[in-house]
């Protein structure tokens, strides 16, 4: 698989938190776009849509919901219009490009994806594994669950999101950064048998390394592969703006090298970054930060 480079860009905007339960990655979208990203990206020779955003309902102000499954009603409506965006975006033979927002937006992103590409490879990078369901969940919060639902576990109104059952291959899903996983999530990242680098693999063989066996690992026999950057994959001294910030993450130039490779590789058909938490960033670092990431993996190079 080798699509050649798609120059048609949708940015795509989802100012959710209620997955996160936290105010702050609201403002994500804005932060990002006020980082100049269309600028940057349409130097590189790209055109650019930016479909604005979707807009979440904020319950009352008081935002306390005490279930396993946090905000469920508003989640599910705003990634049902955000599959439908996605696929729409696709069909137009545009790359899709999305702005969390908290990292539940996955299962919108995903599942609009693969309206179009049933055979998908995604590369997940993050400190977790958001891989709980209600069950195990320590929080109750749906940003913790996007891997689950994708892989076909958890509530009825997550798994209808895009109309039918289209669930990823365990085999074509491969999570770089990992360093924090809760019990329940690590017997079924077990179970399933996805390939996890942890933050000790990076350690032990370096990022180019990783990167060579998880893009042949993505690549191989699928149709697109997408990536799901959650900002907390990175080093809190890199990316201060995160809800859930974990030491001994990726640092920038790690982060770097991995996008750098997946643009010289040329598989990414869509991609998300999430978690850009503005309320908690210093002087909009972080989403300074997504967009020179966003830049290396749309092909930008020093020289
Ligand atoms: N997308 C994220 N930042 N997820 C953090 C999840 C934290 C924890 N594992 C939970 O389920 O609540
Ligand atoms: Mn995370
Ligand atoms: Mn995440």
């Amino acid at each position: 698989m080798n699509p050649s480079l798609n120059r048609l860009v949708s940015i795509i905007g989802v100012p959710l938190d209620l997955g996160a339960n936290h105010r702050g990655v609201d403002i994500g979208p804005s932060a990002v776009r006020y980082a100049q990203l269309e600028e940057h990206l349409q130097a590189l020779g790209y055109s650019i849509e930016d479909k604005g955003d979707i807009l979440p309902n904020k319950p009352n102000c008081s935002y306390l919901d005490e279930s396993n499954l946090k905000y469920l009603d508003e989640i599910t409506r705003v990634n049902t219009e955000l599959c439908a965006i996605v696929a729409e975006e696709i069909s137009r033979n545009r790359f899709p490009l999305v702005l969390g927002g908290d990292h539940s937006i996955a299962i919108g992103t995903i599942s609009g994806v693969l309206q179009h590409k049933q055979r998908l490879g995604v590369l997940w990078f993050d400190a977790h594994g958001d891989i709980n369901t209600a069950e195990t969940s320590p929080s109750g919060n749906i940003h913790g669950m996007p891997v689950a639902v994708r892989f076909g576990l958890g509530h009825e109104r997550l798994l209808g999101i895009g109309g039918r059952r289209v669930t990823l291959n365990p085999q074509k899903f491969v999570m770089i950064g990992v360093r924090d996983l809760d019990p329940g999530e690590k017997k079924l990242l077990k179970k399933l048998g996805i390939t996890v680098y942890t933050m000790h693999e990076i350690d032990l063989f370096g990022m180019a390394a990783i990167m060579e066996k998880a893009i042949r690992q993505v690549s191989d026999g699928t149709d697109g592969v997408h990536v799901s950057f959650d900002m907390d994959a990175m080093d809190p001294l890199h990316a201060p703006g995160v809800g859930t910030p974990v030491l001994g993450g990726l640092t920038y130039r790690e982060s770097h090298l991995a996008m750098e490779l997946l643009a010289a590789a040329n598989i990414v058909t869509s991609a998300e970054f999430v978690e850009i938490n503005t309320v908690l960033d210093h002087r909009n670092q972080t989403a300074k930060v997504a967009v020179a990431l966003i830049r290396s993996l749309l092909g930008e190079r020093t020289l």
